[in-house]
């Protein structure tokens, strides 16, 4: 029986609920699924300015995740903000949702495409796959051109357009495989996958079992280097949060 932390990076309560369902649907019976956001910070995150304001909200969860009794963590922003700070504060796991999908990606087809939200975090995107050096695996990169919170508008408008990106993804692209690149898609993957029959991933539920495989294989980050514990010293202000 696990205990997984789910931080949805930014504040919105709709999106952390669309987020923590796709989570608990997809956990093993064993699993708790802890789905938290920031208390503070940025209600969407579109570009490097809001993942810096998110990743603090991220350390934040984090070490309130490992006081409630949370084993290994998800970050659920396809920025994967604060990503490897969270690892030096995490015992457990810690997996980002746009590293999950990808690496699923890889596994099932040999070339994806991405469909995420705005154009400017398709070329976020693009930075990750070469960080994550998975740059000459993915095929093409799409934005729906809406925001982020327009997914959770209520309206279908954003849900629809992620059919017709993928859509014309699978037509144009050559690839066998598509990463919905948003934490707010992870409702719409399994529909998806079933109209188009190929593999449309979600990472919310790709990163869920990515932290339950690796506490299964006895796993957690590497505390040896670069992702110990991060070096004691006093932290000042509104950072007092994160001693
Ligand atoms: N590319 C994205 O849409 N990233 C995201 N911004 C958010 O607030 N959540 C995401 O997954």
């Amino acid at each position: 029986a696990f205990c997984i932390q789910v931080i949805n990076p930014n504040t919105s309560p709709e999106m952390t609920e669309t987020i923590a369902s796709a989570a608990r649907r997809i956990a093993s019976p064993g699993t708790t699924i802890l789905a938290s956001c920031p208390t503070q910070g940025v209600e969407s995150i579109e570009g490097h300015f809001d993942e810096a304001i998110a990743a603090i909200g991220v350390l934040e969860q984090v070490k309130q995740g490992k006081a409630q009794g949370a084993q290994g963590h998800v970050i659920a922003c396809f920025g994967d903000p604060g990503l490897l700070a969270a690892r030096e504060l995490a015992s457990g796991p810690v997996i980002g949702i746009a590293e999950a999908a990808m690496h699923m990606a890889t596994l099932v087809a040999t070339r994806f495409s991405i469909v995420t939200t705005l154009p400017r975090t398709v070329i976020i995107a693009r930075h990750l796959l070469r960080q994550y050096g998975f740059e000459h695996h993915c095929a093409a990169l799409h934005a729906i051109d809406l925001p982020v919170l327009a997914l959770e508008d209520g309206t279908g408008l954003a849900q629809q357009k992620v059919r017709e990106r993928c859509i014309q993804a699978k037509r144009e692209d050559g690839s066998g495989a598509i990463v919905l690149g948003c934490g707010g898609m992870a409702n719409l993957a399994s529909e998806l996958t079933q109209e188009l029959g190929i593999p449309v991933i979600d990472g919310v539920t790709a990163a869920v079992k990515m932290v339950e495989s690796l506490l299964a294989l006895g796993f957690g980050t590497s505390k040896y280097g670069d992702l110990a514990y991060p070096n004691k010293k006093p932290l000042s202000g509104c950072f007092d949060m994160l001693s």
